[in-house]
């Protein structure tokens, strides 16, 4: 059994003034509404409706906080981007979002979630920037890559990489499928490191479950 696998729905809130205390270590998921970070969190935790998903964008509304011990937890963000949504609404998201990722001191890394067909759009360039630019460690995952075939997925990993290094620096970017669980190995191994169940310096492995 994974140690994410533990993961068990703490609370959702509105805006950080209704989350729990800012102590231990936090990994948000973020990305474009529609990007997968729901799937993504299920994916990892191996449960199937931890986190709600939609086929409509838009569906976390809210700050969703998975525990996973008494010290860590895995946030689900509401996505950004999604044009459909009515402007008072937006503004009230990007302000609870915006003030989730620049106020939370628990926050340790963030997961940045894009389509592998349009990755790197403005506001994920701009979010990404943000966390290089404020030394927050970021992991960019090209989702739902099993929409491509091997060629064209293994093209667009490589031309992502080259705009991580060009619009962002150094930045670690996989490829990531819900569906497949292809790069859930590489995503755990990073987080692990995030959550200080490893050491830096040791080599990635799976946590196990000490139960
Ligand atoms: N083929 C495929 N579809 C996926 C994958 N991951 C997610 N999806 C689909 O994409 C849609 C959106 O997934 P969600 O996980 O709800 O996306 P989200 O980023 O949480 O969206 P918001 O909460 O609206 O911001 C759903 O219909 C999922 O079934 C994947 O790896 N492969
Ligand atoms: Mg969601």
């Amino acid at each position: 059994m994974s140690f994410y696998s533990k993961a068990k729905f703490l609370l959702s809130a509105p805006d950080i003034r209704h989350l729990g205390p800012d102590e231990g270590v936090e990994v948000a998921f973020a990305g474009r509404s529609n990007a997968g970070k729901s799937s993504a969190l299920n994916t990892l935790t191996r449960q199937k409706n931890l986190a709600r998903t939609s086929k409509t964008p838009g569906r976390t509304q809210l700050i969703n906080v998975f525990e996973l011990d008494e010290s860590r937890r895995l946030i689900d963000l509401p996505g950004y981007g999604f044009a459909q949504v009515p402007m008072e609404m937006k503004k009230k998201w990007q302000k609870s979002l915006g003030e989730y990722l620049q106020m939370r001191d628990s926050l340790k890394g963030l997961v940045v979630l894009m389509d592998i067909r349009h990755p790197f759009k403005d506001l994920d360039q701009d979010l990404i920037q943000w966390a290089v630019d404020s030394d927050l460690p970021v992991l960019a995952l090209l989702t739902k890559s099993d929409k491509l075939k091997s060629g064209k997925r293994k093209a667009q990993l490589l031309m992502a990489r080259e705009a991580a290094l060009a619009f962002c620096g150094d930045v670690t970017v996989e490829c990531f499928s819900s569906l497949k669980r292809d790069g859930v190995v590489k995503v755990e191994g990073i987080l692990n490191h995030w959550f200080g169940l490893i050491a830096e310096s040791e080599p990635e492995t799976i946590i196990d479950n000490p139960q």
